[in-house]
């Protein structure tokens, strides 16, 4: 029986991708039901432990480099929210806002697959599109992005790769590092682009935008609209990241986690699928290292007897990829799996 709605499930997520409309195909037909493979389990979708008394950290990198002592106030900031939260805003980071909003702006034309489609998980209430910086620095790629946003992409993600020299040497840093630390490790080289489209939702109740899960890279960046959504496990409740016009979302990742040796969290975060009148967009920027063979481990600077490792040291992108694919995203860190068993 299980077999049986297996495949019809697999069948019917087929149909979906293949007519290519995305999402918000579904809410341009006028539908006021959500199809069966959106549909999220209940406890997913309770909302029982939702924090207003949590603030997500905002922190200014306004004077970053006026003086030593604003530079050592700053990286105490992010070492602090990297430790306690693994999320924090920065304003004045650089990324010139028309940038930003010319970005999110252009996005919503050209959505059109979503991440999740599989026959097994319920799908989240967004259309997705992603691309990787790097290819598209050179002239041939970047003909392959969707014309309407072609500009918008590139220009974002030149202001990216500008962003991420800075808070690379801002996190080794905050981790008592040498501000190269991380950029020797290659572990911001590769960025890639994931745009979000959440279509407004006709039964938000039984869905989500996007299902808890944290993120597997190093650093993300994540810039989003102002229709809200995004929420963060902090202490077991979770907490909305309101937008902040002109912020971007610093979150953390796995195997920052990793490296740092649980020292910065990479936690846990969803999207509430959009209730209001108008659809929502962000647009998360992966870090993570380009050869994904290289092993990763505890920085060896960060051990000792009081400390000692708590992951393995030869843990490959690609190894941790395959294993948070293979245990699929049920809300639960991979990271466990990587321990060491002391
Ligand atoms: O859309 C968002 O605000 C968050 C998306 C996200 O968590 C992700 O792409 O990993
Ligand atoms: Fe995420």
């Amino acid at each position: 029986m299980e077999a049986v709605d297996h495949c019809e499930a697999e069948k019917r997520v087929k149909e979906f991708d293949e007519t290519k409309a995305g999402v918000k195909g579904i809410v341009d037909s006028g539908a006021t039901k959500i199809p069966k493979m959106f549909i999220h389990p209940p406890e997913d979708l309770l909302q029982t432990h939702v924090d207003h008394d949590f603030r997500v950290p905002v922190i200014d990198l306004k004077d970053l480099d006026g003086s030593t002592e604003r530079r050592k106030e700053v990286i105490n900031e992010i070492s602090k929210a990297a430790e306690e939260w693994g999320f924090f805003q920065i304003v004045n980071h650089g990324v010139p806002l028309h940038v930003m909003e010319e970005m999110l702006k252009e996005g919503a034309v050209n959505y059109f697959c979503n991440a999740d489609l599989r026959a097994s998980t319920p799908a989240g209430w967004r259309d997705s599109l992603s691309c990787n910086c790097q290819s598209i620095e050179d002239e041939s790629n970047f003909q392959a992005l969707p014309q309407v946003c072609r500009r918008e992409i590139v220009e974002y993600s030149k202001h990216m790769t500008e962003l991420r020299e800075k808070l690379s040497k801002l996190l080794s840093e905050a981790l008592g590092l040498s501000s190269d630390y991380f950029s020797s490790l290659g572990c911001f080289k590769l960025s890639t682009l994931l745009c979000h489209y959440y279509p407004v939702c006709p039964e938000p109740h039984l869905t989500l935008g996007t299902r808890k899960h944290s993120d597997i890279s190093f650093l993300t960046l994540l810039l989003q609209d102002s229709i809200g959504g995004l929420q963060v496990l902090h202490q077991n409740v979770w907490v909305d990241v309101p937008p902040v016009q002109g912020a971007l979302v610093v979150n953390l990742g796995d195997l920052m986690q990793i490296t740092s040796n649980d020292k910065f969290k990479s936690v846990v975060h969803k999207v509430l699928a959009t209730r209001l009148a108008e659809p929502r967009i962000s647009v998360a920027c992966f870090f993570s290292s380009e050869d994904k063979l290289k092993p990763y481990g505890p920085i060896k600077e960060l051990l000792s007897e009081i400390s000692p490792p708590i992951y393995r040291d030869n843990i490959s992108y690609e190894e941790y990829v395959a294993y948070y694919r293979l245990k699929g995203q049920d809300g639960n860190s991979a990271l466990s799996h990587f321990r060491l068993m002391n």
